[in-house]
Parts: C-alpha cells; sequence; structure tokens
C-alpha cells in the first residue's frame, strides 16, 4: 500500500520584510498564492527512511536526511514514538531553489502521505507545528489558496481570492541562496521599515482584480536578488515587453514571475520568454491552487 500526496508551488505576491531579529530570522508580512505547478510525493513501507526523486531537476535534490520530505518524516515518527520505516518518492516539478518552495512543499506532502501511511492522526495543529519546525516556508505549503504569512511566515492567516490569476514563470540556471538573499537584503536595507500588507493587495485578490493585483505586486527581496543575480533584470525585461502586466522575482529567487491577463496571453509571454533567450523555460499556471492534498487512487 501506498499514500500520494501532491503539492503546489507558491507565489509571494508581496513580500515585506523587516529587519533582522536576534534570532537571524527577519519578521515579514508575506502574501502567499499557491500556483498550479505541482510536486508529487508517495510513502511506501519500507525496511528503513529511504528517499528517490524523478524530474528535470532530480539531480538537484539531496536524497539524504537534509531533503524536507526525509526530515518530515523523521519529526512524524518522533512525534508518534515509531521508526520511519518508508519510501519516499519525489515527482518534481517545482523548479529546485528557485523561490518557489519546491522543498517546503515535498516537507509538507511527506508529512500528509506518512501520516496517511501510518495512521498517525495527527490533528491539524500539530502538523501546522511540525511544518513550521521544517521551514517557514512550510505551513502554506500544507494550506495553500492564499494567505498572510506574519513572524517569520510561519503563521497563517488564510486569505480570500475571488478569481483565477494567470500567471508564467521564467525558470533561470541555477538557484539562488534563501540565506544569502536575506544576507543582500540586510546589506542594501540598513533600516528596513515594520513589514505590512498594503490593504489595495488584499482587496485586488478578495475582488479577483487581475490588473488591480498588477498594480500591487512588490517583493522587498527584489532589489537583493538582482544585486546577486543582474541578467534577472533582463528577464523581467522580456515578460513585460512580451505584455506582462506585471513582473517580479518570486520569492528569494531566481524563479521570475510574470502576471499576465488570460489562459492566451499566458502561452504567448511564455513563448517570448523563451525564444528571448533570457531563462531556461518558461512555465504557465493558475492561481489559487489548493494545498496539500492526498491523491485518491
Ligand atoms: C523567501 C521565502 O521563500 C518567501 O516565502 C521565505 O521567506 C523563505 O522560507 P524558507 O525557505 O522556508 O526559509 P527557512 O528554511 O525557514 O530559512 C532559511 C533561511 O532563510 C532566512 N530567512 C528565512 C525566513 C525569514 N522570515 N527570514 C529569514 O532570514 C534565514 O537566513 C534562514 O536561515
Ligand atoms: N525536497 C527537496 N527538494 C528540493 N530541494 C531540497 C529538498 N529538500 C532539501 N532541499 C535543499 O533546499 C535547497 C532549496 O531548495 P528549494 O527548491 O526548496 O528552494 P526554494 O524554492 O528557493 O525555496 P523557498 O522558496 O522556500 O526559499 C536546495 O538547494 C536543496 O539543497
Amino acid at each position: 500500500m501506498s499514500v500520494t500526496v501532491r503539492v503546489p508551488a507558491k507565489v509571494n505576491v508581496r513580500l515585506a520584510v523587516g529587519p533582522a531579529r536576534p534570532d537571524g530570522f527577519h519578521d515579514l508580512a508575506n502574501v502567499f498564492l499557491a500556483v498550479s505547478l505541482y510536486d508529487e510525493v508517495t510513502a511506501t513501507p519500507a525496511p528503513s527512511l529511504r528517499v528517490t526523486c524523478e524530474g528535470p531537476d532530480a539531480d538537484r535534490v539531496p536524497l539524504d536526511r537534509t531533503n524536507l520530505a526525509a526530515r518530515a518524516a523523521e519529526l512524524l515518527a518522533a512525534r508518534h514514538g515509531i521508526e520511519p520505516a518508508v519510501h519516499l518518492h519525489i515527482a518534481k516539478d517545482i523548479p529546485v531553489a528557485g523561490g518557489m518552495a519546491g522543498g517546503s512543499a515535498d516537507g509538507a506532502g511527506a508529512l500528509l502521505a506518512c501520516d496517511a501511511l501510518w495512521g498517525t492522526g495527527t490533528s491539524r495543529a500539530d502538523l501546522l507545528d511540525i511544518c513550521a519546525e521544517l521551514g517557514s516556508d512550510v505551513p502554506f505549503s500544507l494550506v495553500g489558496g492564499a494567505a498572510l504569512g506574519t513572524g517569520r511566515g510561519e503563521r497563517l492567516t488564510a486569505l480570500p481570492v475571488g478569481g483565477d490569476f494567470h500567471w508564467v514563470f521564467a525558470v533561470a540556471d541555477g538557484g539562488l541562496s534563501t540565506p544569502a538573499v536575506y544576507a543582500e537584503f540586510d546589506r542594501l536595507t540598513p533600516d528596513a521599515p515594520a513589514p505590512t500588507a498594503p490593504p489595495a493587495l488584499l482587496d485586488a485578490l478578495r475582488t479577483g482584480d487581475t490588473t488591480a493585483l498588477a498594480g500591487a505586486l512588490a517583493n522587498d527581496l527584489q532589489p537583493a536578488a538582482l544585486s546577486l543575480r543582474p541578467s534577472l533584470a533582463d528577464t523581467l525585461a522580456a515578460g513585460t515587453d512580451a505584455g506582462a502586466l506585471a513582473a517580479l522575482v518570486s520569492g528569494s529567487g531566481p524563479t521570475t514571475a510574470f502576471l499576465v491577463k488570460d489562459a492566451e496571453s499566458a502561452r504567448s509571454v511564455a513563448a517570448a520568454l523563451t525564444a528571448s533567450g533570457t531563462c531556461r523555460t518558461a512555465r504557465t499556471a493558475t492561481s489559487p491552487a489548493p494545498g496539500a492534498r492526498i491523491l485518491t487512487p
């Protein structure tokens, strides 16, 4: 018997970053939106914990105990006093180290899959606690939809979304290290103000107004990502030249996100980005997407 869970990627439609805290993390006003690019995590009984991965970026995914899926299985097993005797297979479609929370998705997916496989019946509150222990983005991978993340991004308030949004994601060559991007933010922003989520952005989500959302997108980590990877400016320009309503770096990058009017515009902007030679590949997606879900056989 095995259990498969499907988990979405995310884009941050507003990532407001405050000053570094004593524990090294930054307080955020982080407006997450789940998008329709998914990893699938399959949990199968095995003599001991083992991780495998398939997909175009599989060679860049660690298969040891540092994999967030493996860590999720270990934390859940420890909480219930059992052995993490499970094979976790990741079918990876979310770009690796791309600022789209791919590792976080696998952590949330493994947690839900193991809880179902082992019949441990963990409460939603306990699952969210384990997610927060795994990483700041992991609770959102579990819940999906749209949410405001405060604290280091792990404390979530669900947000209403009144319509579908269409996106193109330009996947860059290689990744960017999240801690390195936050460190560059600190260097560039010595007096960061307290982070807030503007009402205009929350209204745009609530009413499903693409034009208003395009005017409200913002990522405080974008200057830091551009400073570490200046070529991303060419990718952003290629997308807006091709007709995207707005462009921004996704999370800590280097994936760039383009909000477009509709599915037809998504196809033409993706084609133009691919032809521009400023990215490795371009993907289309819609939002909001549901959070981690068990796929019924
Ligand atoms: C950039 C985002 O993806 C936006 O959603 C997240 O803030 C990053 O979330 P994540 O990858 O789950 O990050 P974590 O695994 O919790 O932390 C990795 C590192 O990122 C930095 N970090 C992360 C979150 C935060 N609020 N402040 C930080 O400074 C810290 O250096 C930390 O050591
Ligand atoms: N299951 C996993 N999938 C991908 N990377 C993983 C996984 N587990 C651990 N990692 C490690 O985490 C690093 C960041 O990968 P990930 O794909 O989560 O980045 P990201 O999308 O930038 O995340 P975020 O948006 O949350 O900052 C990788 O370089 C890899 O070493």
